[in-house]
Formats: C-alpha cells, sequence, structure tokens
C-alpha cells in the first residue's frame, strides 16, 4: 500500500517537472513565466506561497515572482547574501528546510506576507537556484499545516532542486539573450549614428540634399538582396538612374540590366518585346526572338511606367513574377527565369487599386521594397549641384568651358521644376547652346524669355484638365501618396514681358519679377538693383529676336496661345540633330513633329526620345498641331 502511494507521488512529480519544464519554454517573459511555475507547483503538490528571488547585478536578492503577494509585499522582499533564510540559501548555495517558522530565529518577514503564523504551522522549504555552478538566486515554498508538515521535506527538497535547475537554465538562457539584445541595440544605434555621418556616393546620381541622401542609404541597404523594388516618383525624378544604381551594386553587375518602358508599346507587342516570340507565333515573326526577361538572365530586368499596364497584361506578368516561368509568345516550352525586377511608376498605384484599374496581387508583389524619390522642387538643395554637373556635361560633349553666373543659379533654385531634373537637364542644355559669351546668365534661361515650356506646359494643363486627373488643383498631375504636388501659387496678372500670366515656372523662378523681363532693357543695360559683381563676367547685351520670332522681346503681350505656340515650336526647332543624319530639313515644327511620328510607328514614347522631348511634351504638340494620331 506504502508503496502504492510512493508511486503515487512520484507519477505525480514526473507531471509536474514535465509541466514545469513546458512552461519554461514557452513565453519570453520571464516574470510571468515564473508565476506559472509557482502556481503549477500550488496546484498539483500543495507547495503554496512560492517565492523565486534572483540576485541582481548589485549582489541583492529580489523577489521577482511569488503567489499570492501585492505588489508592494513584493517590492519589500529584498535581501542581502547571508540576509535572513533567504540570503543565508544563496550564502551557502544549500538547500534549506525550517518545519516551523514561528521558531525560526534567522526568518524575518519583510514582505509581511505571512501574518497567520501563530494560527497554522507554515514550514519552508528553500533550494538555491544554480545556473553555470552558480547561485543565482533562491526558490522557495511553505508547507502550511495546522500541527506541523506530515510529508516528507526530503522529497520536496529534491523535487524542488529539479524544478530550481530548469528555472535556472531558463534564467541563465533570458540573461544571454537580454545581453545579446542590449548589444545588438548598442550596436544598431551606433551603426545608424554612423550611417547618418556616411555620405552617400552612387556612380552617376548627383545629390547633396538630406532626402537624396537617404534614398541613396536605402538603395545601398537594398543592393545586396533579390527584392523586388518599386521605384515611385514623379517624371524626370531619376527613377531609372535608381534603377541602374541598385543593379550596379548588387553582385548581378556584371549580369545585364535590360529595360522597358511598359507605356510605350501596345499589348501584344509587350508581350512578345518581354516574352519573346517563336518563329511563326504572329504574321512577320520569321525567327525565334528571345524576349527581355530572356535577355536579362542572372541580370535586372527594369519595368519602367509599370502602373500604366493593362489588366490583361498584369494577369500574365503575375504569374511570372509568381512563379519565375514562361513561354514565348506562340511556343509552348516553360522558360525559367533568373533576373531581379525593379518596377517604377509615376501613378498613383493604390488609387488605380482602389479603382480596379490595377490588381491588387501585383500591387502586393512588386511593392516588395519601395523607394520614393522626391520631386526636385522638394529638394533644391540639389539644383546648384545638378546644375553644375549639366554644365559640365554640356561642355564635356562639345568640348566648350561654358560657365553658369550665380544669378542664373538664383533663378534656377527659385524655379519648381515640374519637369523636374529632366528639366533642369534641358534648361541647362538650352541655355548653354543659346549663351553668347561662353557664361550662362539668367537672362539665358528659357524663363527669362518667356519660352519656358514648363510653364507652358502647366498653363496647359491648368487650363485644359486632362481625364482621370487626381491631384486637386493640379489638373493633369496624379501625385503618388508620399508625393505631393506643389500648390499652385495665385495666378499673377500679366505683365508687359511676361505672357504666362503668373504660371508657377515663370512666376516663382522669376521671383515674381517678370516685368522686368529682357523687353524693358536697352542695349548693353543690366536690370535696376541686379548690379554686376566685380568677380563676374560683363552681363551681356541680348539681341533682338528676327522679326515673326519668338515673342520674348516683343513689347506687346501676347496671348496665351501664342505663346504656346511658339514655345512648342522652339521646343521642337531646338532639337533638330537629335533625329540623326538622315533627318531631313523643315519648315515648320509641325513637319518635324509628324515626320518623328511616321518614323516611329506613331508611338509618341519612341517619337519623343526621337526628338528630344518627354512623352508629355509629344502629346501636348500633337495637340497643340492638331495632329491626329493614327493608330494601328
Ligand atoms: N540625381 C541625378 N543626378 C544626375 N542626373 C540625374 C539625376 N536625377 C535625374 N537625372 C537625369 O535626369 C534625367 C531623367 O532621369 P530618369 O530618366 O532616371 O527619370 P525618370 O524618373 O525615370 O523619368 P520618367 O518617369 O519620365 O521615366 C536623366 O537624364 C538622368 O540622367
Amino acid at each position: 500500500m506504502a508503496g502504492a502511494t510512493r508511486h503515487n507521488q512520484s507519477s505525480v512529480e514526473l507531471f509536474a517537472i514535465y509541466e514545469v519544464s513546458k512552461i519554461l519554454s514557452s513565453s519570453l517573459d520571464l516574470q510571468q513565466t515564473l508565476r506559472e511555475v509557482l502556481r503549477l507547483l500550488s496546484y498539483h503538490l500543495q507547495m503554496q506561497r512560492g517565492r523565486i528571488c534572483l540576485l541582481t547585478d548589485d549582489s541583492t536578492l529580489r523577489l521577482i515572482a511569488a503567489l499570492g503577494m501585492s505588489q508592494e509585499e513584493m517590492e519589500r522582499g529584498q535581501y542581502r547574501a547571508g540576509e535572513g533564510i533567504v540570503g543565508r540559501i544563496v550564502k551557502t548555495g544549500m538547500p534549506a528546510v525550517v518545519p516551523n517558522l514561528a521558531d525560526e530565529p534567522l526568518f524575518l518577514n519583510r514582505t509581511g506576507g505571512r501574518n497567520d503564523i501563530a494560527e497554522v504551522v507554515i514550514s519552508l522549504v528553500g533550494v538555491p537556484i544554480k545556473a553555470a555552478g552558480e547561485c543565482i538566486g533562491v526558490l522557495t515554498i511553505d508547507r502550511i499545516s495546522d500541527e506541523g508538515y506530515a510529508g516528507n521535506f526530503d522529497s520536496d527538497v529534491r523535487l524542488l532542486t529539479m524544478v530550481a535547475n530548469l528555472i535556472g537554465q531558463t534564467v541563465r538562457l533570458h540573461r544571454t539573450v537580454a545581453e545579446e539584445r542590449r548589444f545588438m541595440m548598442r550596436e544598431k544605434f551606433r551603426l545608424q549614428k554612423e550611417v547618418s555621418k556616411v555620405d552617400y556616393q552612387v556612380d552617376n546620381v548627383v545629390c547633396s540634399s538630406k532626402r537624396m541622401q537617404e534614398v541613396l542609404a536605402q538603395v545601398h541597404r537594398v543592393a545586396p538582396f533579390r527584392s523586388t523594388v518599386l521605384i515611385r516618383g514623379e517624371s524626370g525624378t531619376g527613377k531609372e538612374l535608381i534603377a541602374r544604381a541598385i543593379h550596379m551594386l548588387s553582385s548581378r553587375k556584371e549580369q545585364p540590366f535590360i529595360r522597358i518602358n511598359c507605356a510605350a508599346l501596345p499589348e501584344s507587342l509587350l508581350e512578345s518585346e518581354l516574352f519573346g516570340h517563336e518563329r511563326g507565333a504572329f504574321t512577320g515573326a520569321n525567327r525565334d526572338h528571345k524576349g527581355r526577361f530572356e535577355l536579362a538572365t542572372g541580370g535586372t530586368l527594369f519595368l519602367d511606367e509599370i502602373g500604366d499596364i493593362s489588366p490583361s497584361f498584369q494577369a500574365k506578368l503575375l504569374r511570372v513574377l509568381q512563379e519565375q516561368e514562361f513561354e514565348r509568345v506562340g511556343g509552348t516550352r516553360t522558360i525559367k527565369t533568373d533576373v531581379r525586377i525593379i518596377t517604377a511608376t509615376n501613378v498613383n498605384l493604390e488609387e488605380a487599386v482602389a479603382q480596379g484599374r490595377f490588381r491588387a496581387d501585383l500591387y502586393y508583389r512588386i511593392n516588395v521594397v519601395t523607394i520614393f524619390l522626391p520631386p526636385l522642387r522638394e529638394r533644391s538643395d540639389d539644383i546648384p549641384l545638378l546644375a553644375n554637373h549639366f554644365v559640365q556635361k554640356f561642355n564635356r560633349e562639345n568640348q566648350l568651358n561654358v560657365a553658369l553666373h550665380d544669378d542664373a543659379l538664383d533663378v534656377l533654385k527659385k524655379c519648381p521644376w515640374p519637369g523636374n531634373v529632366r528639366e533642369l537637364e534641358n534648361c541647362i542644355e538650352r541655355a548653354a547652346t543659346l549663351c553668347r559669351d561662353g557664361v550662362i546668365w539668367d537672362l539665358d534661361l528659357s524663363c527669362q524669355m518667356n519660352l519656358c515650356y514648363s510653364s507652358t506646359l502647366w498653363h496647359h494643363r491648368t487650363v485644359t484638365p486632362t481625364a482621370g486627373a487626381s491631384v486637386p488643383g493640379i489638373p493633369g498631375y496624379a501625385a503618388p501618396p508620399g508625393m505631393p504636388m506643389p500648390a499652385l501659387p495665385q495666378a499673377a496678372p500679366a505683365r508687359a514681358g511676361c505672357s504666362t500670366g503668373g504660371v508657377p515656372g515663370c512666376s516663382a523662378a522669376t521671383g515674381g519679377s517678370c516685368a522686368a523681363a529682357p523687353a524693358a532693357l536697352p542695349p548693353n543695360a543690366v536690370p535696376a538693383g541686379n548690379p554686376v559683381p566685380p568677380a563676374q563676367p560683363m552681363r551681356p547685351q541680348h539681341p533682338q529676336p528676327p522679326a515673326g520670332g519668338a515673342p520674348a522681346y516683343s513689347d506687346a503681350t501676347p496671348s496665351a496661345d501664342a505663346l504656346n505656340e511658339a514655345a512648342v515650336g522652339e521646343l521642337l526647332g531646338m532639337r533638330i540633330g537629335n533625329g540623326g543624319p538622315d533627318e531631313p530639313e523643315f519648315t515648320t515644327p509641325r513637319d518635324r513633329l509628324l515626320w518623328a511620328m511616321e518614323r516611329t510607328g506613331w508611338v509618341q514614347a519612341k517619337a519623343g526620345r526621337l526628338l528630344g522631348l518627354t512623352t508629355r511634351q509629344v502629346s501636348y504638340a500633337l495637340r497643340k498641331y492638331n495632329i491626329e494620331i493614327k493608330r494601328f
């Protein structure tokens, strides 16, 4: 009978140990875990008032888990080594059994948690908690009875020692993890400080603003991984440049970087361009053709303007991105791909998803890491560096030594740059081409001659809302999240010499001083209040334009249309030479535009490239010259 009881007792103890080990490995909250252990001992083994004290860094024993104690009582549970029963256990590293606490001189009742000591017999069993051979705390339990505990203290000590060992291992593990975590946090903080000091450099990307430094830091972080990157930002902010930078900083840099503009091709062509086609797949497919996915094998595929692809093509693209395989058009063989995908768009994708124009599953697939490129107007600190970079580029390409005058730089810094860096580049190239004495003066800038085609485009947008416009106040512009468009300045009344009527490109660039446009200047004159600094070259005399030319120097204020006409003409006219050696002579800008459209199969993006214009500028010019777009 006694054997059976002992057997039962052993089974209960074994079960308790098993449960304790489970609890100890179940949570990261040490205090909570230890309280659970005490609850289990109390429930299964009638070991009441369990307490666990742990040694802290200042060698004090602190009560960190207890059953049936208020927070206040717990806070009183602090002992020095050697003090009281608990202090003695830590000091000696040996278990202690006190059959009746009322008779124990070492008993301090510091917590005040045993006020029933006069009414019942309280026995205490305490064992050291050890880890790696060191005593790091104490586990105690009370046995409460009316006439003294009749059970076996030895078996209590044995069981509690096992539990204390498990606790010791757990505490050690928690402390190691906490220490490592503290170390990692310190390291993270240190690295963050280092990173903020680092001047990130990426080849070809010119910038000094904090916003762009953050972008470059992101570029460095994402480059080594294969994750899909989505680059967002307005047109001309440098999305392709950043995509190339990511490729060049990755281990794929020796492999191809292949770009495709998804908006420039109709769906059938886009499909064959991306996936390739087999001979005979369609009329004119005379031989097998590798698509860009195949050409980019091992490298990076940059899908520009991804926000513009049709819903049916979105489904096809999704399949490749998910399964990393595809078939050529007209083919049956499944081809595996190994390409890193970088996408870019200036479309508000969230709005497109909400309106059902863009698939949510594709959105999530491409939106793994997103890099937002701020518009130039939000990082005007970059303008001086960029402007000088483009002047140097012009000089290298033309073996010239043109300089940029500070006055011109001042005007550039005030411009809102709706066309961003691309527009700045065009502006500099144009001024460098036109300037007469090897210096770009403020008056050489197109906005100062009422020939700023950006302001013309802005003007067009503000008077001719485009379908799908989604930015309040700026029809035709859709700003993605985090890419707020500038508030339109109040239209200033048209002034002599300024026909843009206060459109942003002009009024901001001139600081509202369009009245001082060149028309008011006599030959050799310098505008009032704008003396030439001695160190700077003498301001040149601007000749009058030929009769019937651009309205820049006309005394009369031309109508907005006349300005647009002139500006677009200027735009197209200025680019003569980009079309290559076989470009014929044109008598009107309209003819040149028609020639480019015909030559590129009426693909506006391609015509734009031929003419050195953006797709939007081509689209504007087509409307301007009433050219009906041919569709095939
Ligand atoms: N930080 C920069 N440093 C030097 N050049 C830049 C920078 N940002 C942009 N550019 C130049 O501006 C022009 C436009 O850049 P890019 O084509 O990368 O812009 P994008 O955002 O991809 O334009 P889009 O949306 O129209 O395709 C390019 O000639 C590019 O080299």
